[in-house]
């Protein structure tokens, strides 16, 4: 393994229940600084990956290597803590355990993850939501090399996901940072790189940009200047069709053709020939579906068995 930049190699990851469900020949590699997701369904693999990682559960088979002395923390989705503690009490043993001097002192992290107001105050009161920020504060005064967090924002309002968004953003340059998520825009905001898993396989990875242009069957709609004719649309659509045979193309209305390519490398030759075979002025084009939620659902989509 090449060690400079790696800070853990998951190397074909097996772990089968008995009821034939787990995760099988997970493997792939995450840098030492920067945000890998992994994402996928429900029972996709996520958190049976995720504990073997931090060492709280043994695959069947396979290993995880990281750099001599790495340090690593897992924070499941909502973590637990002794309710008659307050959060500064949560924070502050945590900070203990790690029996190293952190970067972040405990204070430091309850402000980064929005708990300085309430940092008196006993967890026994806390909502889901606030006790996913302190799992992310006991976690960040670990100081870990690799900090793994299982659907760190699940329980956020949208202020809560734009904090902790913004405190992965700062850790991405200090530490690897493992996550998965359901929040697809989340992931595309913060991922350098994206894990998808389904039925315990990894089905597909790569950085964001490559996992859109790879899972793509990228479609436009071109919108003329002016409305055609009934009979334009229908010859101009027949017209096309024959043109670009690979292409599927249809007037959505009067003045807006639906044209979708295969790929985005066919699309970049095709798309400019088509576009000046309309028989109307372009008034706009516009790429749909551009997102990592599309993407997903046809990674997703073409392999479920
Ligand atoms: N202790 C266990 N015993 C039996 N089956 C298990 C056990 N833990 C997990 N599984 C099964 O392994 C599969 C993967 O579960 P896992 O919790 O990793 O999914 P996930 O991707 O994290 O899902 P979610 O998005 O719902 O959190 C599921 O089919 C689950 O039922």
């Amino acid at each position: 393994m090449n060690t400079n930049n790696v800070a853990l190699q998951v190397d074909r990851i097996t772990r089968i229940f008995s009821n034939g469900t787990g995760i099988r020949g997970l493997t792939f590699q995450a840098n030492s600084q920067g945000v890998t997701a992994v994402i996928g369904p429900n029972g996709a693999g996520k958190t049976v990956l995720f504990t073997i990682i931090a060492g709280l559960a043994s695959p069947d088979s396979g290993q995880v290597v990281s750099p001599p002395g790495t340090r690593t923390a897992y924070c499941p989705d909502v973590p637990e803590f002794e309710s008659w503690l307050t959060a500064r009490e949560v924070v502050e043993n945590s900070a203990l355990m790690s029996g190293a001097r952190s970067s972040i002192a405990p204070r430091e992290a309850l402000r980064l993850c929005g708990l300085k107001k309430v940092e008196a105050r006993r967890v026994a009161d806390f909502s889901r939501g606030m006790l996913q920020r302190l799992g992310l504060a006991s976690a960040l005064v670990l100081d870990p090399d690799v900090l793994i967090l299982d659907e760190p924002n699940s329980a956020l309002d949208p202020i809560g996901r734009a904090d902790i968004r913004a405190v992965l953003e700062e850790q991405r340059k200090h530490r690897c940072i493992l996550l998965s998520s359901h929040l697809l825009s989340e992931v595309e905001h913060l991922a350098d790189q994206v894990v998808v898993l389904n039925e315990g396989r990894l089905v597909s990875s790569g950085t964001t940009a490559q996992l859109l242009t790879r899972a793509a069957s990228p479609t436009w709609n071109i919108r003329l200047t002016s409305a055609l004719t009934t009979e334009q649309t229908r010859t101009s659509e027949e017209a096309l069709r024959s043109r670009f045979p690979t292409a599927h193309i249809r007037f959505l209305t009067d003045a807006i053709c639906r044209v979708q390519f295969p790929s985005f490398v066919q699309a970049d030759t095709e798309l400019p020939r088509l576009i000046a075979e309309l028989p109307a002025p372009l008034f706009e084009v516009s790429l749909q579906d551009r997102d990592l939620d599309a993407a997903f659902a046809r990674i997703i989509g073409g392999t479920r068995s």
